[in-house]
């Protein structure tokens, strides 16, 4: 690999730069590019049909700026527009944004699209940078210029006919790699002919068209244009960032930082090769941060939905905030903290989300908590009681999670599979619930005095019938002093714990025993309406176990 080809992106020269000591403290201005750069990037283009939907979606998230195409470059492109027009499906407070080459023929065109739109963006541009101006246009700065100033000054006289409320935004294409003084320059000369005011801003849009540098120079630039443009109070300083280096998103939240209002990009970053930025990872670092995004995320999985049935293309799951495995942990140590962090959560007053290793409530995406712990061979102990607690309410204690672990880790390490609840709670049931014999329960009395509790039971032992009592200090006691005396003296009482499984009149209890014999603890779970029945259950599933 022959490094020496390329060329290292020089820093910017800027005295007392700000913005490394600013903070983030309002969502910026969006615009949605996902049906023009979006879409202009696809294999397959979406169609009319698809952009409608897509648009509803933008719309239903809350965009009040969308940029819907180029409508000058095809048919599909231009019946779009009208179809949004045609069909009345422009709400009053969203402004429709078209993009333009600054050429004639191709302004014309496009205000013809834009006929009956209440509210319009009229976003043109050209390429400024250095490379474009040697190889593809072979023009002097100046004569770059010209086309910019001549594009401005014919949509300026077209506006005069056009019905609807008409901004405008120019674009120095490639202004990554433009110098930044004749960024400047051009952009001035633009403004010199639309003549923007504070209360009719120009939208000045600064491309990373191709990110070619460290997020923190393209801060820099960002900061210096802020700093030199003239009449900064009457543009609108706008950030349209690509993904070439993988930094998108931390080079548009420093590019806010030094000073622009304003930000372009699509949803889960689709756009020109690596992407534009990506407006979900942007937004809901936001909303992560206590700050109003403005935008509504919370039906995560509509919006990948939508996006991936229109564009085909689709959403990795490690993607941020959105994939389907951001939310999940399969190792054991972050399982057993979330179950920690969770259960703090919930017992606590605060409003505050503070949970290890979910930096934020799922469910505010309206992702459910079952997806948050999932079962492999990584997976602990916590991990395992959480999902049997959560999808089947069986609250296992503590000193029980060892045991009934090791049991899905040896089926895990066994097939190497991922286990789903159904699968962990199946294997409970057969481990716990559905062991029958060899000792079985046929009958048992109780008989409470205020010193004591007596308790008789008929059990079966394979054919053989059992007839055991003893006293205790309780029912449960008392059966075990009972089982001890005539079954085996070799136990020992370790753990006992119940809770109701059920609510309401038919409502059934879980008991969990755990006894020791030789040293180990085996457990043993019982289930029924009465909790003295539950406990006895218990005591002889983990009897039956040791057997
Ligand atoms: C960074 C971005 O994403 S910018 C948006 C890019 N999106 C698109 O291009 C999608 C839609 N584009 C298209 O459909 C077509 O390219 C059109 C309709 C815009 C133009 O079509 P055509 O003129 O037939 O083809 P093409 O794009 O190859 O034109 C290139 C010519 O335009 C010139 N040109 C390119 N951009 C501009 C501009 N902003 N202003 C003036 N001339 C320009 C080129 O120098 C070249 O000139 P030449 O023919 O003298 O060599
Ligand atoms: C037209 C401009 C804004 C563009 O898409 C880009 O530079 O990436």
């Amino acid at each position: 690999m022959d490094y020496t080809k390329y060329k290292q992106y020089p820093p910017v020269k800027l005295d007392n730069r700000e913005w490394p000591s600013k903070k983030l403290d309002r969502a910026p201005l969006w615009c949605s590019v996902d049906l023009r750069d979006g879409n202009q990037s696809l294999p397959i283009p979406m169609s009319i049909n698809e952009k409608v939907e897509f648009f509803n979606l933008l719309v239903e998230m809350g965009f009040k700026e969308i940029e819907v195409g180029f409508p000058s470059a095809s048919e599909t492109e231009f019946n779009f527009l009208r179809k949004l027009v045609d069909d009345n499906l422009i709400p009053d407070d969203v402004h429709i944004q078209i993009l333009t080459q600054s050429r004639d023929h191709l302004i014309k065109r496009s205000f013809e699209a834009l006929e009956g739109v209440k509210n319009a963006i009229v976003h043109f541009y050209n390429s400024t940078s250095t490379l474009q101006r040697k190889v593809v246009f072979k023009k002097s700065k100046d004569e770059i210029k010209e086309i910019a100033v001549s594009g401005a000054k014919l949509i300026k006289e077209m506006s005069k006919n056009f019905s609807g409320n008409i901004r405008y935004e120019y674009s120095p294409e490639s202004f990554t790699g433009t110098e930044l003084d004749y960024a400047k320059d051009i952009c001035e000369a633009v403004m010199d002919v639309i003549k923007p005011t504070p209360t009719n801003k120009l939208i000045l849009n600064l491309p990373g068209t191709v990110e070619m540098s460290t997020a923190n120079v393209h801060a820099d630039q960002i900061e210096w244009f802020c700093k030199n443009i003239k009449d900064r109070d009457s543009v609108i300083i706008s950030l349209h960032a690509h993904n070439d280096r993988g930094t998108a998103t931390a080079a548009t939240e420093l590019g806010l930082l030094a000073g622009a209002d304003r930000v372009e990009g699509t949803l889960f970053g689709n756009g020109e090769r690596t992407g534009n930025v990506d407006i979900i990872n942007l937004g809901m670092n936001f909303y992560t941060q206590g700050i109003d995004p403005k935008l509504d995320f919370s039906n995560i999985d509509k919006i990948v939905e939508i996006y991936s049935r229109c564009t085909r293309m689709t959403v990795g799951p490690r993607h941020p905030w959105a994939g389907n495995l951001v939310y999940t942990a399969f190792s054991g140590s972050h399982q057993d903290a979330i179950k920690k962090g969770l259960e703090a959560h919930n017992n606590s007053d605060s409003h505050i989300w503070e949970v290890p290793y979910l930096p934020i409530d799922p469910s505010d995406l309206n992702r459910v908590y079952e997806e948050i712990i999932r079962i492999n061979s990584q997976s602990g102990k916590g991990g395992v009681a959480f999902v049997l607690e959560n999808s089947y309410g069986y609250k296992l204690p503590k000193s029980m999670h060892p045991e009934f672990s090791q049991i899905i880790q040896k089926i895990t390490d066994k097939t190497g599979n991922e286990l789903s609840p159904e699968y962990i709670f199946s294997t409970f049931n057969s481990e716990y619930l559905e062991v029958d014999g060899p000792y079985r329960l046929l009958d048992y009395t109780i008989n409470t005095s205020s010193l004591e509790t007596k308790i008789s039971a008929k059990l079966e032992y394979k054919t053989d019938k059992i007839d055991i009592s003893s006293f205790g200090n309780g029912p449960i006691d008392a059966f075990f002093n009972a089982v001890k005396k005539v079954i085996s003296s070799d136990i020992k009482f370790h753990d006992y714990s119940e809770h109701s499984l059920t609510e309401g009149a038919d409502s059934k209890a879980v008991a969990y025993i755990g006894m020791e014999v030789k040293g180990q603890i085996i457990f043993g779970v019982g289930i029924d309406s009465s909790i003295n029945t539950a406990s006895i259950k218990a005591l002889l599933c983990a009897l039956n176990r040791v057997e």
